[in-house]
């Protein structure tokens, strides 16, 4: 065939014409399936699972509030719930099916569905395709289903003890000091909330290193070290992995990537290989400590691991199970996972909370006197709380946690598939038959700020809702969700967060060595902004102006900012 211009024109329609055919077939037998389901349909023409189009999407954001294709835009984006909440519920109902060329996704606002998806692990499981990302190091307790998550979650249980809460405590408590000795000595001791972020990140990252891994860091100075032997600090090879997922995906899961961007795959080969070094070191080092069996007395989740892990290698042996039965204990690819897993969903979701409760603090006085009342009660002055005595009072910091996780927690919504060919779902008196492949999501995020549950107020950060008084006793703790409401920022049921104390633990630690010596308040940045009023409506403007890098960021973190008062 010769290469006229009119032949080449052809054979790129070619596959332009296949692909959009292709499509178009997909979203028709896709639409007819969710008519199916008796629930409202909502029809869009790309999805969050198209790749490239999770690429492009922000180039599109303005056109959210165009008339007739708004919705695409919206639906298109996979954490749409953290923009939306439950406003789109009012139009569409409580559970309502998203339909793409894709999977149909089936979006839930209601507390019994929510809640049975989240409890019920056995038939609703977590889809594959959607987890595997989180499995660059191998499978782990986070990604997988069934046996082998009960297999993971008996070797994983057991590092969560209350021996590890107790370092959890002391070594926040170390970093939340360091930590407010450095801020206070900024200039005027204020910084934008880039800084506080970034300071988050720190606390977090060194508690995690010390009470997860055993390895202790100073504040200042710490993890950014490169030790002997390596070519990147642990904390720039966990950022670079964590803030670039789906870059790592691409580059390890498809090869082509190596060729079309030699450049970032020699960049992520390098730092995934320099990861895996870290771990595997820690792993070897904890083994030889926990030769022998049973020895180990240290505290940090990786050694309680590795403990049980021999252990369960022991208990093997000892039961002399034949050829061909599944093992009991994780492989070392699997110890790997789990660790990389720990290391990402264990850094990244304290800090965060941590990061959104500062500007709240900071636009809200009477809650920082409210909770720092309790703080000083409860401390009474002394340098060095202990665990045992002082955390379970802390409970007016802890309502701070639950409250900015109700409105800012680190997962928007929670998506799940049925286990075998169908699964039947009921949301209020309507049944549904879910057939295989269709994604089902919960909507944490409209669940835990929907005024029909939460009040007129629902969208306003205020932590004094989180506690009630007993009557005879006048102590305080924490109020359980209003009737009828669901609050699950660490999921629920036997999958529920197993690092939920520990991110509790850490957060009081911080907040309450803040309270105890500081007050915050709204950063002035000259030029921007006259007065304290402004200053305070700017930290509630850039908290608003979130988008989802893996978990909620703001997206303009310097236009807004804290000054620390000394009391
Ligand atoms: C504010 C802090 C935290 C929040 C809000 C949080 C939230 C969650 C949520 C919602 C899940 C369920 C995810 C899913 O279903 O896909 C989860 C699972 C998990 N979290 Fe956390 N998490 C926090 C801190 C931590 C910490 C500190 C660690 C470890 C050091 C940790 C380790 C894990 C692990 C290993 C799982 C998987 C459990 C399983 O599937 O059996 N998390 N977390």
């Amino acid at each position: 065939m010769p290469l006229t211009t009119s032949n080449v024109l052809l054979l790129l329609l070619v596959p332009v014409v296949f692909v959009w055919t292709s499509r178009t077939y997909h979203l028709i037998v896709n639409y007819l399936a969710a008519r199916k389901l008796g629930i409202p349909t909502v029809v869009i023409p790309v999805s969050w699972q198209d790749t490239w189009w999770v690429l492009i999407w922000g180039n599109f954001r303005w056109l959210r509030h165009a008339p007739l294709i708004g919705h695409w835009i919206d639906f298109g984006h996979h954490n749409w719930a953290q923009e939306l909440r439950w406003r789109p519920h009012r139009t569409y109902g409580d559970a309502f099916v998203v339909v793409s060329p894709k999977k149909n996704e089936i979006m839930i606002n209601d507390p019994t569905a929510g809640v049975e998806l989240q409890t019920h692990y056995k038939a609703w499981i977590k889809p594959q395709p959607l987890y595997s990302i989180f499995e660059t190091f191998g499978k782990n307790v986070l990604s997988v289903n069934g046996e082998d998550w009960q297999r993971h979650r008996k070797i994983v249980n057991p590092a969560f003890r209350e021996q590890n809460n107790r370092l959890v405590w002391e070594e926040s408590l170390k970093q939340a000091r360091q930590m407010l000795q450095v801020a206070s000595g900024r200039p005027g001791a204020s910084q934008t909330l880039l800084d506080v972020r970034h300071d988050c990140v720190l606390i977090a990252l060194h508690v995690l290193s010390a009470a997860g891994f055993g390895h202790a860091h100073d504040f200042d100075g710490g993890l950014r070290v490169i030790p002997p032997g390596h070519t990147r600090s642990l904390a720039e090879a966990l950022m670079f992995l964590l803030q670039k997922i789906l870059l790592v995906l691409l580059s390890t899961k498809f090869r082509v990537f190596g060729w079309i961007m030699p450049r970032k795959h020699k960049e992520v080969t390098e730092v995934v290989q320099e990861f895996r070094q870290y771990m595997r070191e820690i792993v070897a080092y904890n083994r030889a400590t926990t030769q022998g069996g049973g020895g180990g007395k240290a505290a940090d989740i990786v050694s309680a691991l590795v403990e049980a892990d021999e252990a369960a290698k022991r208990e093997e042996k000892t039961a002399g199970l034949g050829m061909g039965a599944k093992p009991m204990y994780l492989s070392d690819e699997e110890l790997l996972g789990n660790l990389y897993v720990f290391n990402l969903a264990g850094f990244e979701t304290t800090a965060n909370a941590l990061t959104y409760t500062f500007p709240f603090l900071a636009a809200n006085r009477e809650v920082q006197d409210w909770a720092g009342q309790e703080v000083d009660a409860v401390l009474q002055g002394t340098d060095a709380p202990d665990y045992e005595r002082v955390f379970p009072s802390l409970v007016r910091c802890l309502a701070l946690m639950y409250e900015t996780l109700r409105l800012w927690g680190p997962v928007p919504d929670s998506t799940r598939w049925c286990a075998g060919d169908f699964q039947t779902l009921r949301v209020k008196d309507h049944e549904m038959i879910i057939p295989a492949e269709t994604y089902v999501s919960t909507n944490f995020y409209g669940l835990h700020s929907d005024p029909r549950w939460w009040g007129a107020d629902s969208l306003e950060w205020r932590p004094q809702r989180w506690i009630q008084t007993d009557r005879k006793t006048g102590k305080e703790s924490i109020a359980p969700p209003p009737p009828g409401a669901a609050f699950m920022p660490w999921s629920t049921g036997p999958r529920v967060c197993p690092g939920r104390k520990f991110s509790q633990v850490e957060f009081v630690a911080v907040i309450s060595s803040l309270l105890q010596d500081y007050r915050l308040e709204p950063l002035v940045i000259w030029g921007r902004m006259q007065t304290k009023e402004q200053a305070r409506q700017a930290l509630l403007d850039v908290v608003e102006d979130s988008h989802n890098v893996i978990t909620p960021k703001m997206r303009r973190p310097g236009d807004a900012g804290v000054v620390f008062i000394k009391r």
